[in-house]
């Protein structure tokens, strides 16, 4: 089985292409989903974001308060930096846990908005990403997620630039409106199966 880290900046769509190979009965893991999962979940990792960014960062309920968070560490590459040592280890057991369960499928995905810079796309057999303007994903994240163009930026710029991480990718979809998405995943599925054939 092998593993396509599939990632792209913020707004380039990778959530749609996940979606597009899951219709086609690929297991995707989704590092975002995962990562709020563990932040609600398990107590070790609660308590280390406590002692971090302080007991506001969860609401009563223990729900994560991801607007304070989310303004804490966008704005302030230390902090951020904190957040993803808390944060990164655990998410790392669940894609290791969840991978389990497919050893006899021709390949799964692993979507992650920081696959580079984290490190994690060298445990991945190969690397997709997807590509889209600057202007075209701060649209789409403004509307998305109602947040202000400055606060979208901000999260952008966190994150490596679109060019570096197209010369560390093996394969790229473009999903700027120039092109059609689901006819670039139907080919990649085809190149997919048939590396994880000569596997
Ligand atoms: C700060 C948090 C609570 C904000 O939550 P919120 O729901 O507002 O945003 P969401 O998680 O949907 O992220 C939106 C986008 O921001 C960018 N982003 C998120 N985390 C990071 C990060 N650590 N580094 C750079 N960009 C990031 C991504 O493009 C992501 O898709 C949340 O992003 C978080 O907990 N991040 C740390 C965990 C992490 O690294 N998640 C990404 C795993 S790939
Ligand atoms: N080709 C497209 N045409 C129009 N809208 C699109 C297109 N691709 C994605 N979108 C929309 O743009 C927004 C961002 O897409 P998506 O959530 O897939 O990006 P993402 O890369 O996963 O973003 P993030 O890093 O913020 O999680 C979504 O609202 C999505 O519906």
């Amino acid at each position: 089985m092998l593993k396509i880290g599939l990632t792209g900046n913020i707004g380039s769509g990778k959530t749609t292409v996940s979606k597009v190979f899951e219709i086609l009965g690929v297991p995707v893991f989704s590092a975002d989903t995962a990562a709020k999962s563990v932040m609600t979940n398990d107590a070790p990792l609660i308590a280390g974001i406590k002692e971090t960014f302080g007991n506001e960062a969860y609401f009563e309920d223990g729900s994560l308060n991801r607007k304070y968070i989310a303004g804490k560490v966008f704005n302030d590459p230390a902090e951020l930096a904190k957040l993803n040592a808390l944060v990164h280890p655990a998410t790392f057991r669940a894609f290791d846990s969840w991978v389990k369960a497919y050893a006899d499928v021709p390949y799964v995905i692993k979507e992650a908005a920081i696959l580079f810079e984290s490190g994690s796309y060298k445990l991945c057999d190969y690397s997709l990403i997807v590509t889209a303007p600057f202007e075209i994903r701060m649209q789409r994240v403004t509307e998305r997620d109602h947040i202000t163009m400055d606060e979208a930026k901000s999260r952008d710029a966190r994150q490596m630039s679109e060019e570096e991480k197209l010369k560390l990718a093996d394969f790229s979809i473009k999903n700027d409106d120039s092109e059609l998405v689901i006819p670039q995943v139907l080919a990649l599925h085809q190149q997919f199966l048939a590396l994880a054939n000569t596997k």
